[in-house]
């Protein structure tokens, strides 16, 4: 089967990027985003490509080869589903806040209708993709919804995760460790997969796109996302005994990194992971292994969590001890506030809960982040519902200059691996601050023997200095 139009509902950090690319790679293919959020739409399509929605790398010249030509941004769902052979459900899957399963399950009311709306608005039969990540059997659920909704059409339904990562998306798009897609054994169910394995031949290695069945796709990206995530909480768990012991994190990572059954990637110790995902799938896993009364399994991974969320709360716990335990009116500047280097994305940031211990402590918090916005930093926060909005705002200023930021403060704790802060004259930094001046290091990113021979009293994760 020849796919000539696509529709993916959700714009968002993986239906825009995802979709942009695959519309660069494949011109004769009409792609069409749709979202029922107008502003993202709108930013999707203005002229001002340092505004798209999401910030990329890259991401701006994809966009711009391939917009207008055969790459669509619109509000108009049900047209972009009639018209299209293959639609991608790229929506936002959240941890549900309500009800049964609140705080661990994901909440798939969003992509529940989609599937709604894919089978009223189709007049024709579908491959249906699912982009988005979901717990292990809801293609059983999308299948459902679609036959019994749907006006007697046929679909097919394919498991489809990303498996990109935020700052590096056009990268990890362009050059994929591999392509998951998972289908039916049925001919029906083989022919949708190849018609998705022919889209990604355009610019994938054959030998790099892999076929499952559906529920093995489903669940390899929860899976991948709880392994990746239980290294970062194994190599923060060996940071704090670091601490103690005199020994390196960092040297600790490249001796084991070395083996090559280890292998050197995510080993850096940090003060915790953000961002939307890792978190999110892991509890999802969690409540999923314990509906099967699979407690050992769930109780397993779970402790990855329990291990961030140490890390992040000792990180806060550390700069008080520091300060001579009190914060109490105290200026702290925080370097980085999105989750990660290259992103505006904050979700789920470690700096939101370090300010908001802080915050608890009535210290006064300074953000500079090259990409996050002061609106995002107050909605963050506000989020939290820990204090009053307006308190929020009494403890924290956001500014968009490093230098006026770190002026008279305490401390300066770096949150986010900027590269910027590496470029920062710090014997200028060090002369504006309130003596004695203390480097928080949560990215062990900085040259801590020089900044020590300037004068700061440097801490770090996983160093004793
Ligand atoms: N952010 C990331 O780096 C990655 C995310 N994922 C997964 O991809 C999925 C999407 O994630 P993001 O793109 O980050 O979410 P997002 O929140 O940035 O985007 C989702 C978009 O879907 C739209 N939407 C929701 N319901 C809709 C409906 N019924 N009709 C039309 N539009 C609708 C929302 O308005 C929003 O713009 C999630 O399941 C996530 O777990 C997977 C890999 C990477
Ligand atoms: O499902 C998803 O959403 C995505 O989740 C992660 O991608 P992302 O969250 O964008 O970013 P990562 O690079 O994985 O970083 C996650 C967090 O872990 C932290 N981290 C990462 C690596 C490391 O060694 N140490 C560490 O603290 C990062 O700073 C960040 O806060 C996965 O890497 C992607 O493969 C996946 O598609």
């Amino acid at each position: 089967m020849k796919i000539t139009k696509i529709c993916c509902i959700g714009a968002g950090y993986v239906g825009g990027p995802t979709m942009a690319v695959i519309a660069q790679k494949c011109p004769e293919i009409k792609v069409t985003v749709v979202d029922i959020n107008q502003a993202r739409i709108d930013a999707w399509n203005g002229e001002d490509l340092d505004k798209l929605p999401v910030y990329e790398p890259g991401l701006d010249k994809v966009v711009s080869e391939a917009r207008g030509r055969n790459l669509f941004f619109s509000t108009d769902v049900n047209k972009a589903i009639e018209e299209a052979e293959m639609v991608f459900i790229s929506v936002n899957t959240p941890t549900k806040t309500y009800g049964e399963g609140k705080g661990q399950a994901a909440d798939l009311k969003w992509v529940e209708l989609c599937a709604r709306q894919i089978a009223a608005a189709s007049t024709t039969d579908k491959i249906v993709v699912e982009k988005s990540t979901l717990p292990v059997r809801t293609a059983q659920a999308v299948k459902d919804i679609l036959d019994n909704t749907g006006n007697g059409l046929k679909f097919q339904i394919l498991s489809n995760p990303e498996f990109l990562a935020e700052g590096t998306a056009i990268e990890d798009l362009l050059f994929a460790d591999r392509v998951l897609i998972g289908g039916d054994s049925s001919p029906e169910g083989q022919e949708a997969i190849q018609a998705l394995v022919d889209i990604y031949s355009h610019w994938i290695p054959r030998e790099k796109i892999l076929t499952t069945n559906v529920w093995s796709s489903e669940l390899s990206k929860l899976t991948a996302n709880a392994f990746l995530a239980q290294r970062v909480s194994s190599i923060n768990a060996i940071s704090e005994l670091c601490e103690v012991t005199g020994a390196d994190v960092n040297e600790v990572a490249r001796a084991i990194g070395a083996d090559s059954r280890i292998g050197s990637k995510f080993l850096k110790a940090s003060v915790g992971f953000g961002g939307s995902c890792f978190q999110k799938d892991i509890l999802n896993m969690v409540y999923i292994s314990r509906s099967y009364g699979l407690h050992a399994v769930a109780d397993y991974w779970e402790q990855v969590i329990i291990m961030n969320d140490h890390q992040k709360a000792r990180f806060a716990k550390n700069i008080i001890k520091a300060l001579y335990n009190t914060v109490s009116g105290k200026k702290i500047t925080f370097f980085g506030w999105a989750f990660k280097k290259d992103t505006n994305d904050t979700r789920e940031s470690a700096a939101i809960y370090v300010a908001d211990y802080l915050i608890s402590e009535q210290a006064q918090i300074c953000v500079y982040d090259p990409k996050v916005s002061a609106e995002k930093i107050y909605a963050d926060l506000d989020y939290l519902n820990t204090r009053s909005s307006e308190e929020n705002r009494k403890y924290v200023t956001v500014l968009s200059d490093p230098y006026e930021a770190v002026d008279s403060a305490h401390a300066v704790a770096v949150l986010t691996e900027w590269d910027e802060f590496l470029e920062y004259d710090w014997d200028k930094i060090f002369q504006s601050m309130l003596q004695p001046a203390q480097i928080f290091d949560g990215r062990n990113i900085l040259p801590h023997k020089d900044l020590s021979k300037i004068g700061f009293r440097v801490k770090a994760i996983g160093k004793s200095f």
